[in-house]
This record gives C-alpha cells, sequence and structure tokens, in this order.
C-alpha cells in the first residue's frame, strides 16, 4: 500500500537506536507478510438452491493431503497407556500443524453457494436468536507463528466486553490486518507497536520503525491488500480441550482444526484463511460439565440427551464475538467451513454485518479414506450431530 506508513523512516539513511520511538502518524489496514498463495482460487458459481445438500465429498479427494495423514509422524507419540488399542488415532489431532511443502496437487475445497436470505439458501430455516448489536472487540497482540511443517500463521489474542476469555484468531496469508491492532494508542511508542504486533511485514533484529517503508535485510517487498482474490476461507471453531489436547476420539474437532488449517495454508488458496478460535469448550457448557456429559454417553445418552440430562441446552453457544472478530479482520463476506447450518446464520450477525457466499463441507478424514480415525464415539457423535442438529453431513456415505 504505497504511501500508507505506520511509523517514520528515515530518509538520510542513517540508523536510529534500538528504542528510538517516533510517534506513529497513520493507520494501515494492509500488508503483506509473506505471502504462501501461488495459485488462485475463486468462488465456485451455481444455484444454492440446487447446490446446498447433504455433502460427503465436497473436497476434491484424488490426491493426498500433506496435513493430518494416516502416516504422519508423532513427533513425541503419548503414552500407550493413554490411548485405546482398538482405536489409536493415527494422526493425533492437534499435533499435526498446516502443510504449506508438499501441497503440488492438493485436493482443494469445493465451496457450495449458500444465501441465508432465501428459505431455499442452504442453511436451513432455523433463525438464531441473536443480541441486536455485536459485541465490542479488541486485538491486543498479533505474532507470527512459524508452523511445524513450514506454514507461517499470525495468532491474534482478542478481548471483548461480554467475557473475560481470550478469543482468538489464527490468520493465514498475509493480506488480512485487524484494524484494532493497527489503530494507534494514545502515548504509544513505536517499540510499543512492534511489540504488540502491530507492524507490516517482518520483524528483524534492529527494526525501530512499524510502518511500511522498513524493508527485511532479506530484501523481502512488502505487499498491499488483495481483496480482489475473493472471500477468505474462514472456520469458526469452538475449544475443545479433549478432541484438540488429549487424543479424544469422541470427536473429530481435532481433525477439523488441522484440515482447516491445511486447507488455508495450501498455496492455491490465494485469499487467505481465518480460524477464529472461540473459547466455549463443550458447546459452551465448559470442561467439566462436557466430562459430566462423557459419563452420561457411557451410560448411554447421546450427546444431545446427555446435555439435556445435566439441565444445558444441546448447544449453548453463540457466534457474536467471532462476527464482530471477522468485521475487525476487515471482512464483509467468507467462504465457511462447516456443516452446522446453524452456525452459517448466526455468525451472519443481526444485521447481516458478514455474508457467508460458500459453505465448504468438512467431511471427516475417514470417510474420504484419507488417513483420520475411527472409533464408535466419533460415528455416534456425528450420528446426532446429523440426526439431532440438522448437521449437512450424509451419514450414507460413511463407510462400512
Ligand atoms: N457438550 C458437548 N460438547 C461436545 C461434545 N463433543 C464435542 N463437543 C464440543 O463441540 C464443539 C465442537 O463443535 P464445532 O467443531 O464448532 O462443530 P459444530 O458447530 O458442531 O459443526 P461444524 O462446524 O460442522 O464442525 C467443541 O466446543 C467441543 O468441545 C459432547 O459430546 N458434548
Amino acid at each position: 500500500m504505497p504511501g500508507s506508513e505506520l511509523g517514520q523512516s528515515r530518509s538520510d539513511g542513517t540508523r536510529l537506536p534500538s528504542f528510538y520511538s517516533p510517534r506513529p502518524e497513520t493507520r494501515s489496514t494492509s500488508h503483506n507478510d509473506g505471502d504462501l498463495d501461488h495459485v488462485d482460487f475463486s468462488l465456485s458459481v451455481g444455484n444454492p438452491a440446487t447446490a446446498a445438500t447433504t455433502e460427503g465429498a465436497d473436497h476434491d479427494d484424488s490426491t493426498p493431503a500433506p496435513f493430518a495423514q494416516a502416516s504422519t509422524p508423532l513427533t513425541q507419540p503419548p503414552p500407550n497407556s493413554l490411548l485405546s488399542p482398538a482405536f489409536t488415532p493415527p494422526a493425533t489431532p492437534g499435533t499435526s500443524t498446516p502443510s504449506a511443502a508438499g501441497a503440488a496437487a492438493p485436493p482443494e475445497p469445493r465451496g457450495i453457494p449458500v444465501d441465508s436470505s432465501i428459505p431455499t439458501g442452504g442453511c436451513g430455516t432455523k433463525q438464531p436468536r441473536l443480541l441486536e448489536t455485536l459485541p465490542e472487540v479488541e486485538c491486543i497482540v498479533r505474532a507470527r507463528i512459524p508452523t511445524t511443517t513450514g506454514a507461517e500463521m499470525f495468532l491474534h489474542l482478542y478481548t471483548n466486553n461480554v467475557d473475560n476469555k481470550e478469543h482468538l484468531a489464527i490468520v493465514f496469508g498475509g493480506n488480512i490486518r485487524s484494524k484494532s491492532l493497527d489503530a494507534v494508542r494514545e502515548g504509544e511508542t513505536e517499540m510499543d507497536r512492534l511489540v504488540r504486533g502491530a507492524y507490516t511485514g517482518r520483524l528483524f533484529p534492529g527494526r525501530t520503525t512499524s510502518g511500511l517503508s522498513e524493508r527485511a535485510p532479506d530484501g523481502q517487498a512488502e505487499a498491499g491488500n488483495s481483496s480482489a482474490n475473493g472471500p477468505p476461507l474462514v472456520r469458526i471453531h469452538s475449544e475443545c480441550y479433549t478432541g484438540e489436547t488429549v487424543w479424544s476420539a469422541r470427536c473429530d474437532c481435532g481433525e477439523q482444526l488441522d484440515e482447516a488449517a491445511r486447507l488455508m495454508s495450501l498455496p492455491s488458496n490465494k485469499a487467505g484463511g481465518i480460524i477464529i478460535y472461540l473459547r466455549q469448550e463443550g458447546r459452551g457448557i465448559g470442561l467439566g460439565e462436557k466430562l459430566k456429559a462423557y459419563n452420561l454417553q457411557d451410560l448411554g445418552s447421546d450427546t444431545v440427551e446427555a446435555n439435556l440430562l445435566l439441565r444445558h441446552p444441546a448447544d449453548a453457544r453463540s457466534y457474536g464475538l467471532a462476527t464482530a472478530m471477522l468485521r475487525d479482520l476487515g471482512q464483509t463476506e467468507i467462504r465457511l467451513l462447516t456443516n452446522n447450518p446453524d452456525k452459517i446464520r448466526a455468525v451472519e450477525g443481526p444485521h447481516r454485518e458478514i455474508v457467508v457466499k460458500e459453505r465448504v463441507a468438512m467431511v471427516p478424514l475417514s470417510w474420504k479414506g484419507r488417513g483420520g480415525f475411527r472409533a464408535p464415539e466419533v460415528e455416534g457423535y456425528l450420528k446426532t450431530k446429523i440426526e439431532k442438529m440438522g448437521h449437512m453431513l450424509d451419514m450414507a456415505t460413511l463407510p462400512r
């Protein structure tokens, strides 16, 4: 973005002392921090009324995935005693990281056009109860996270005015910026901006200003906005300690997180990607209550019945924070990775502040013969989602 600089640069070529902190002058909302993508992929065309059916194979599955594969080696295998010998996940959910490498012929997500403004638009007819106004959110810090397979993402940590949890946005691609992070704060120095991540391009030893004028020593160019690439791929993910950290085969949450990151890291995904990671563990009932629900499930209840027996709603989540975070990240149109019709309507917000242009189905990897894992628990979990929660997945495609 020519001419837009967050900080002051020195035209005389002299280096400033490392803690010299001139006042930032203006605010920028675009940059490029190392574009991972090389191949264009744009919105599919089609009629949501005919296209938005249950999907068993929305992705092109002809080529093996470079991420979350059955063959993915675990660097630190969990102790055997923690894992069921019958249902050990071949790739432990949450331990993989997105791959930019080996993506020569990756399976690309095939989106299904949706339109929540019409009954046949592919997101059901249920109207979620939404607050009239969106919550206020602020990104307080952002940091670059290089991942073990080479893909890079920027982790954005948010605060808000409705709860005291630290919700996160995991941003792939260099063209998505947080307005609240970039906004100049009263009295802050350039070093303050660098430390809280409000800089363009990359940090490097000796960097003193946050603006576009600086270049990394390797000569990497700073690039501008590329909204021309279309809506980014977005996943709204709810925290799941069991599925993401302790290898649970009761749900596919860890696999979904890995798969979302993999899709967003594909070189063809020029529009970038955002995983909104909401701290609403156990569909909003918290970890302790979810563990009680698991015991009830072992006693014979399904996942919905277990929640109801504990006097919780089947799904206690809300998505206003996700809508507000996406707005803060400059988005008005997205492609949403989900099977959950309620999520589509809910994330659009009370006044359709965000419009979901496409839904990209999340088909379990094992259903597509691409690794993943199988267990009676996760199959029961998915069956209940389909039968009781209207999830748009076709159980008939589950391999026997
Ligand atoms: N209460 C309860 N929560 C569960 C159970 N299994 C997983 N979860 C929680 O469900 C949430 C996962 O939901 P998401 O991955 O957002 O999926 P979804 O909204 O159902 O639909 P998709 O977007 O299609 O994946 C996480 O918060 C998990 O902790 C369960 O048996 N009971």
